[in-house]
Parts: structure tokens; sequence; C-alpha cells
């Protein structure tokens, strides 16, 4: 039994099988899980999440986390993960840039799955114990939760973007998500927009009493009265651990600087690293790039873009669709502006390790960030974290959440493709001085506003609110 339960929809493990045929799980890659190590490992916890694995009876186990694994057949990771998480909620929740698909039946698995993550967090946890729930995907465990195991204290943060009224309202379960969420003692978004969207649907479509002032960072909760209990409702930018980052990323100098003599020593060195998703405007920097060639104000023979993309949700057919676009882009930007022996575009579609992505961002001279829609994007944040050295230059889109506290980024409107070339010129030939002045500001933010800050002031919040409850009870 554990006194601090995370429930999210993935365990912070992958498994691997090696050529001997053994298993070995090996701490994942995501946003998530980079968030929240540091935070477990130093509290006794447990993690309550799927394997990743379907039909799978495994037991994973890492060091420091108590792990407790919530097997899901393939039909439920069907039409509960690929369906309604990231073929309904996704894209409804990232402004619609693909159409979302309502289907009953998805839901029902939905409610079913979130069911089964309730009843194992009720299992897991302690007495009075603190539960924090993560994610769209488990949107109904706080009210499931609540009412098997009223003595618990319940958070949950949402890491994707929280839609306007006019979006959420077209969700034929609207009335059903919101209650789900109002199980919780603390609801959390990155930014305050997403809080502020949250306390108006409340109103509206529940017609409960919610708070309207402004929805400060870390402070000035907003309220939502629900019977006897008060739900508190805040903005929490999450981060990562900087200082770990710029600490790993200062012994990969020297792989750094062999990985620019690997691509031939260009001049420019640009870099991309994501998930393989529409949201992440992988293909708006491709654009740009095929664009300045075209235009002459980027030589193809001395500039490379390393893209390093990560595969994600492969069955879901609008990822799909996006990997076959990026894929004839890197095609037609290296078949028209390359030679045989040096392609502009170094495409990588499968993980990378830890270090190696470090010493990438080490090496790049530009980092492009351009996601259509993003709720926070911790690689934003890893690059400034390791360019202790104040090298290097970060373009970064305005529909990230981290724009909001990056200010000092080379700001782009990623639907403006003039925009997007123009400013990456800008971050290739300004001033080193002033590339510098930027990345100094952008490096001590990360340091000063870490992760340890975001989970710290989410579960002080959440202890205030839950008392308060308690005291009311
Ligand atoms: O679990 P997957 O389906 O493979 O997806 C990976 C994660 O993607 C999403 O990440 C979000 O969380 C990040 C940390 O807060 C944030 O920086 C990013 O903007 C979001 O897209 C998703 O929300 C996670 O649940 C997934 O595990
Ligand atoms: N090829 C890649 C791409 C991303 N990643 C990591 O995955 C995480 C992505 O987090 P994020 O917040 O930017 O975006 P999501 O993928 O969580 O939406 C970062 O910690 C990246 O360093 C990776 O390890 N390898």
């Amino acid at each position: 039994m554990a006194d601090f339960v995370v429930v999210a929809n993935r365990l912070p493990v992958d498994k691997r099988v090696e050529p001997d045929g053994t298993t070995t799980w090996k701490r994942a890659p995501g946003g998530l899980v980079t968030a929240l190590t540091p935070t477990l490992a130093s509290r006794s916890g447990a993690w309550v999440g799927w394997s990743g694995v379907p039909d799978s009876s495994d037991d994973p186990r890492i060091d420091g986390i108590g792990i407790r694994s919530v097997p899901l057949s393939s039909d439920e990771i069907a039409d509960y993960y690929e369906g309604f998480a990231n073929s309904t909620l996704w894209p409804l929740y990232h402004d619609l840039l693909v159409e979302p698909v309502f289907d009953h039946d998805w839901w029902t698995t939905y409610v079913v799955v979130n069911r089964k993550f309730a009843e194992a967090a009720s299992e897991a946890a302690d007495e009075g114990a603190t539960v924090w729930v993560h994610d769209y995907q488990l949107q109904l465990v706080p009210s499931m939760l609540r009412e098997l195991r009223p003595d618990l204290r319940i958070g949950f943060f949402l890491h994707i973007p929280f839609p306007s009224f006019e979006l959420f309202a077209r969700l034929p379960w609207r009335e059903e998500l919101l209650r789900g969420l109002l199980g919780a003692d603390l609801v959390g978004f990155h930014l305050p927009g997403g809080a502020e969207n949250f306390l108006t649907l409340v109103r509206r479509v529940l017609n409960l009493d919610a708070s309207r002032d402004p929805v400060g960072v870390r402070d000035g909760l907003g309220t939502v009265r629900d019977g006897s209990r008060t739900i508190r409702v805040g903005s929490f930018p999450i981060s990562i651990d900087a200082s770990a980052v710029a600490e790993q990323a200062a012994a990969m100098t020297d792989r750094a600087a062999a990985i620019r003599a690997e691509l031939g020593n260009p001049s420019t060195v640009l870099l991309g690293v994501d998930r393989l998703d529409y949201t992440k405007g992988i293909d708006v920097r491709l654009d740009a790039l095929d664009g300045l060639f075209r235009e002459g104000r980027l030589d193809p023979a001395d500039t490379v873009l390393v893209q390093l993309a990560s595969p994600s949700r492969e069955h879901v057919d609008s990822y799909i669709a996006v990997r076959d676009r990026i894929e004839r882009s890197v095609a037609h930007i290296n078949g028209t502006h390359g030679t045989v022996s040096s392609p502009p575009v170094r495409y990588l579609l499968q993980p990378v390790p830890r270090d190696e992505l470090l010493a990438y961002f080490l090496a790049a001279d530009v980092m492009l960030v351009t996601p259509l829609r993003d709720g926070m994007n911790l690689v934003a944040k890893e690059y400034a974290a390791a360019r202790a050295d104040l090298g290097g230059a970060l373009v970064l889109s305005e529909f990230t959440g981290a724009a909001a506290e990056m200010e000092q980024a080379y700001l782009v409107n990623p639907y403006d493709g003039q925009n997007v070339r123009d400013v990456v010129v800008r971050a290739v030939t300004d001033s080193p001085e002033d590339r510098r002045e930027r990345m100094a500001v952008l490096h001590q933010q990360v340091l000063d506003f870490d992760v340890d800050l975001w989970s710290q002031s989410f579960l002080q919040c959440l202890s205030g609110a839950a008392a308060a409850n308690e005291a009311a009870r």
C-alpha cells in the first residue's frame, strides 16, 4: 500500500526483448515519464498504468518505483487508446487539426478501462493517501475513485491543451467527462487559459457555481462548488529536471563534435526532435527548409536538418497519413536540393538513446520546435537546459505551452510559412552576442522553473484543497 500513487495511462517502462530472448524493462521516453520520475524516486510511491503491451500479464519492475500494471486487451487498446483517447479527445483538444471521430462503442470501452484504472488505484492506495491522476486518457478516474475511496486526496493534471466551450461542447459525453474531473480536489492545467476554459464549461454545461476571476500561475486558483465540496482549479506549467539535463549534456561535447563531423561539418545544423505526431509541425519546418533553399536564403550544400522522430500511435489513421506526408517531403527535399553524398535532411524514425539525444542538442545551431498545437513541449525546455554553453538558438511555435514562459526564444507562427522562414533565417544569422543573450535567459529560466517546482506546487495546492474538503466533511 502506498501513501502516494501516480495513475497514468502508461507505466514509466518500455519492454525490450534481448537477442537471447530474455525480457528487460527500461525507463520509457515521453514527456510525462521524464517529468515524474524524479518526484517518484524521491518519495516512496506507486505508479498505476498500462505496460504498453497488449494482452499481457507482464509484471514490469524498475528500481525505486512500485509498479502496478493494468492489463489491457487488444480490443480495449483499439477502442480506448487508439480510438477514444487518440482519435476523439486528442484531435478535439488540439484544435481539430484532424477531424475527431465520435463513436459510442469507443466511449463504452473508455468507461470500462477508466474503471479498471480506478479500481487498481483504489487497491494500491493506503488510507488517506494522495493519488495523482494524469491526462486525457483517464478523465473519469477522479470521480470513480472518489466513489470507491472517499478517504483519498485526489488530484488531476491535464497534459494537453483544454479546449474552449465551442469545441468541447461537441462531445456527446461532455457532461460525463466534466463530472469525472470534478471527483478531484484539484484539477490542474499547464496554462491559465485551459483552467479558465474548464471553469466556463462547468458553469455552462453543468450549471455549477464556478469562479470567474482570472486564474494565476501556481497561484490564484479558481473554484467550483459542487454540493459540500469545493474543487480547486489551477495552472501549473510542467517542466524538466533541468540541472540533471545540463549535467548529462556537459559530458557529451566530444560526441557533439563527432556528430557535426559525421554530418560533413556543415556551417548550419538544424534539429527537430519529436514524436511523429501531426500536432508537432514537422511538416512546417520541412516546408520552411524547402522554401529557404528555393529562395537561396540557405545553402543546401552547407545546411543539414536532422529530424529525430520517435514512432507514435502507429495504428491510428491520422498518424499513418502524417508519416506518409513527412516522408514524401523528406524525399522531395533531398531529391531536389541534395547530392548523393550530402542529402540536406537526415531523418530517423526510431528511438534515440538519451545521451545521444543530448549530444544532438549540443551539436545543433538551431533547434526547430514548430508545433501547430502542443500542451507544453518539453523538448524546448530540454534544449535550453542542455545549452549551458549558451550556444545554439531556439525557434519556438507560439502555439506551445512553453512559449508562454520562453519569450526569449525566436517565436514563430507555424501557420504563417513566410514568418517561419524569416525567423529561421534570423535565428541562423543573428550575431553570436544576440543569440547568447537569448540563450542565457532561456537557460536560467529552465533552471529556476524546473520539474520540482511543478510537482511541489501542484502537490502543495492539492494538500490545501483536500484539507479544506475534509474539514467541510
Ligand atoms: O503515451 P503516448 O500515446 O505514446 O504519448 C506520449 C505522451 O504524449 C503526450 O504528452 C503531453 O505531455 C507532455 C508533458 O506534460 C507535454 O509537454 C506535451 O505537450 C503533451 O503532448 C500525452 O499527454 C501523454 O499522456 C503521453 O504519454
Ligand atoms: N525522438 C525522440 C523524441 C522525443 N523524445 C523525448 O520525449 C519527450 C517529448 O516530450 P514533449 O513534451 O516534447 O512532447 P510529447 O511527446 O510528450 O507530446 C522529451 O522528453 C524528449 O526528449 C525522445 O527521447 N526521442
